[in-house]
């Protein structure tokens, strides 16, 4: 027996506009972004593929879309887990930066190694900085400190343990499952799921609003590749995302 999940990423946020590392900064979906999220739902709908559950992170951006997908998708009943552990990536000192202007400054070379190596985090966020999370209520239940900084595999060793005890046990239940998130915590699971290596999944690019389906068997492996509803608006997306800084 399989059952469904299904990836969103947040349509796009007020930083995505403007171009800007975001991570755990608590922005909001622009008008385009709340567009995106509501086409998502209406894609859901019309592919007869209806969430009987919702996980989402803690941030803002992605809460917004999922009410709004379910929203069009006639779903807002239905029942909800938040957790910092489908978060974004957090970003370190590059919070609040520009994209293009960081890649100006540092090079290529760094200006990747940050944004897609696997295991370089970049520098950690000073607490004082204005972008910083230290003092966020939302994140006093952390086991230990929230991060200052992370790289892929910080995500992935914070989001596996969430997918097998709290989202495998959903789809097993036969349950379809939607899970709202972001460009890297996504990426982090896709990882996983398709067991891409290292170094591949440098080039793996989530676009925004675009749903995501596995067929996901008993022991958490996807039947396949995971399959875009709408393919070729996820692939330009994707590109999009890819060439952000340059
Ligand atoms: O800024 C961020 O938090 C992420 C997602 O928007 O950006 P990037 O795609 O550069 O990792």
């Amino acid at each position: 027996m399989t059952n469904t999940l299904i990836l969103l990423r947040h349509g796009q946020s007020e930083w995505n506009e403007k171009n800007l590392f975001t991570g755990w900064v608590d922005v909001r979906l622009t008008e385009r972004g709340r567009g995106e999220a509501a086409a998502a739902g209406t894609l859901l709908a019309e592919s007869g593929m209806l969430p009987d559950v919702l996980f989402t992170s803690l941030l803002s951006r992605a809460i917004q879309t999922s009410n709004l997908a379910l929203e069009a998708a006639d779903r807002m009943w239905i029942p909800v887990e938040r957790s910092w552990r489908l978060n974004e990536r957090h970003y370190g000192a590059l919070q609040g930066l520009d994209k293009a202007e960081t890649l100006q400054k540092y090079g290529e070379e760094q200006f990747m190694e940050w944004r897609r190596s696997y295991n370089t985090p970049p520098p950690a966020l000073d607490d004082s900085n204005e972008w910083s999370q230290a003092n966020d209520p939302r994140y006093a239940g952390i086991d230990g400190d929230a991060p200052r900084t992370e790289c892929l595999s910080d995500v992935v060793t914070r989001l596996v343990p969430y997918w097998e005890s709290a989202i495998l046990p959903e789809l097993n239940s036969g349950k379809t499952v939607l899970v709202t998130a972001h460009g890297n915590s996504l990426r982090a699971l896709v990882k996983h799921l398709e067991g891409i290596s290292d170094e591949d999944i440098a080039a793996l690019n989530i676009p925004t609003g675009m749903p995501l389906v596995y067929e996901i068997n008993e022991d958490g492996t996807p039947t396949g590749a995971g399959r875009y509803l709408d393919p070729e608006a996820a692939a330009a997306g994707a590109a999009a995302v890819a060439a952000q800084g340059k």
